[in-house]
């Protein structure tokens, strides 16, 4: 690779998940185009969304509170490419930023910590969580249940159960999984909840007019994983989503495309609707379809919830 310098710098936030990922992903790199391990550097990048932790993220700005200051280290060449969970990556990014590489996607279950289902949480039991779909779909099983508002990294939501803030909370498997928490909490199948769009994928952004550096990241795209998760980004951007809409969605490879399934809550959880579809990869028209008829079939409270 002439046209790459020698160190190639890869920015990522800090926290313990997101080093671990970024870690992910310069091994897999290194393996790929057997380089020496000084290759790459991490650089870790603080965001505004790390400094933030009492309030819900959608109440502050969204996700581009993870995403915009390491877009301007992107920009300004301070990093090469950068490393982030999927899920929090905006739907619609800047026009010269391009997702070059996903990994493997890993676990997309959410898994409950404090309790054996969703079912055995005593009544009236408080879950922590910040997540608009969590407790939607959680008030949507339960509606006994209390949401009480959970924030920051996962080593701290594990610590606010510990106090007793709360009886039960939910997170991602993946990233228990990553940071060594495997026996931990207890998967909630997809069938009783279906995960956030792009839960589960690590994802590697770059300038998009950088072309041998696309190449180079794009080693290691995991195919599948990628229209997967770009299935699931494109029916969140049809249904005008932000990251205070309650939506689940999930893409799955079948023999003859993907099925995509998608699920619009009410913040209380009482009202629902479901949709999925069958359709070759690459077609976008029926992504769009699929929003269409999720949002046609919407009271309007629901709906507005989705208004982009
Ligand atoms: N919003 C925080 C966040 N972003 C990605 C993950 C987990 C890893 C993943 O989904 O890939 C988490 C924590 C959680 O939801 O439990």
């Amino acid at each position: 690779m002439t046209s790459l310098p020698d160190t190639l710098k890869l920015g990522t936030r800090g926290s313990p998940l997101a080093m671990t990922q970024a870690n992910m992903v310069r091994d897999a790199l290194i393996a790929a185009h057997k380089l020496a391990p000084r290759a790459i550097e991490i650089v870790p990048i603080k965001t505004s969304g790390d400094k933030i932790q009492d309030r819900a993220l959608a109440e502050v700005g969204g996700k581009a509170l993870w995403t915009k200051e390491i877009d301007r280290a992107l920009e300004d060449g301070r990093i090469d490419f950068a490393v982030h969970s999927m899920k929090d990556v905006e739907t619609i990014r800047p026009s010269g930023i391009a997702i070059a590489a996903m990994l493997e996607r890993a676990d997309v279950r959410d898994r409950l910590i404090g309790a054996e289902s969703i079912s055995a949480i005593a009544a009236g039991g408080r879950v922590g969580t910040s997540s608009p779909r969590r407790s939607a779909q959680i008030l949507r099983a339960r509606p006994d249940l209390e949401i009480v508002l959970f924030r920051g990294n996962v080593a701290t939501r594990l610590e606010k159960l510990e106090r007793g803030e709360a009886d039960a909370t939910l997170l991602a498997a993946a990233g228990l999984d990553r940071l060594g928490q495997a026996g931990i909490g207890h998967a909630v199948p997809v069938e009783q909840m279906l995960p956030a769009p792009s839960q589960g994928a690590v994802g590697i952004e770059c300038l998009a007019d950088r072309g041998a550096l696309r190449a180079f990241l794009g080693a290691i795209d995991h195919a599948t994983t990628h229209m997967c998760v770009a299935a699931e980004r494109l029916l969140l951007e049809k249904l005008g989503a932000d990251c205070r809409s309650p939506v689940a969605a999930l893409a799955l490879r079948e023999a003859m495309g993907l099925w995509l399934r998608a699920e619009l809550l009410s913040n209380d959880g009482r009202e629902h609707v479901t949709g999925e579809a069958h359709f070759a990869i690459g077609d976008d028209a029926a992504v769009a379809e699929l929003a269409a008829s999720l949002l046609d079939r919407s009271p309007p409270a629901l709906r507005a919830l989705f208004t982009g």
